[in-house]
């Protein structure tokens, strides 16, 4: 058993059922993992077998039917959407697949978005916008839009943003699912090596053999549960 003192995210058989009409519809089944600072772990497994169920209960985007959650240590099931609201600026940074940047606004006030509703303002912003969006290579592009930029430049301004309030837990789901190979695995890259400079766990649900190749360890997932775990 892993001590949980040291889990940045504890799960414990957790589950989640929808209702679809007259039945019912079992996306995650029974599920107990931990996963510890720093680390980047990789959900891979046929379409329909929980993956997004799992990381939107970790989110704290949907809310589970059975079992817990606690991050940092804090259990988080009961949270309500307000605390979630909370936590996830503290705590969680979010990517999707379809990179939902917001086009009126330009690069740099896209990613200063998550500081400015955490309440903070003035230089340190600009700076830490600034930092971040050097990591992902974005920093000349400051002033564009998003329509001005190609599928993984949209994307590596998505991970900036979802990085700028220095979470401590990174949640990708299916970050490369838009994107040609050579600009998935650049962004692939990122999820790689972002973490050992600001030091954020990563849960990257993935189809990609190679994103998932890239991770600690991969999670292999099927029917609502976790089958195995192969570490790297
Ligand atoms: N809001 C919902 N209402 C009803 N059923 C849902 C809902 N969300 C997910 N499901 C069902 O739960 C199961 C798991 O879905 P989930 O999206 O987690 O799978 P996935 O592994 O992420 O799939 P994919 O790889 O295709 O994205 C599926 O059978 C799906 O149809």
């Amino acid at each position: 058993m892993q001590d949980p003192a040291n889990m940045l995210v504890q799960v414990q058989n957790l589950s989640k059922a929808y209702r679809r009409g007259q039945t019912i519809v079992s996306a995650l089944q029974d599920v107990t993992l931990g996963v510890k600072a720093g680390e980047f772990c990789a959900f891979v497994g046929p379409s329909g077998c929980g993956k997004s169920t799992l990381l939107n209960l970790i989110g704290g985007l949907d809310r589970p039917t059975s079992g817990a959650i606690a991050i940092e240590n804090r259990p988080v099931t009961h949270a309500s959407a307000t605390e979630w609201t909370r936590l996830r600026r503290e705590l969680i940074g979010i990517v999707f697949q379809a990179f939902h940047l917001i086009p009126g606004l330009t690069v740099g006030e896209n990613v200063a978005l998550p500081l400015l509703l955490r309440g903070e303002r003035g230089a340190a912003v600009a700076e830490r916008v600034n930092e971040v969006l050097a990591a992902v290579r974005m920093d000349r592009r400051r002033s564009h839009r998003p329509g001005e930029l190609s599928g993984g430049e949209q994307q590596r301004v998505a991970i900036a943003r979802a990085i700028v309030h220095r979470p401590r837990l990174v949640l990708a789901d299916e970050p490369t699912g838009n994107l040609d190979s050579k600009q998935g695995a650049d962004i692939v890259s990122l999820f790689r090596t972002l973490p050992q400079r600001f030091g954020h766990s990563v849960l990257l649900v993935t189809h990609s053999e190679s994103a998932a190749d890239a991770a600690d360890y991969v999670w292999h997932m099927r029917d609502g549960r976790l089958v195995n775990c192969v570490r790297h």
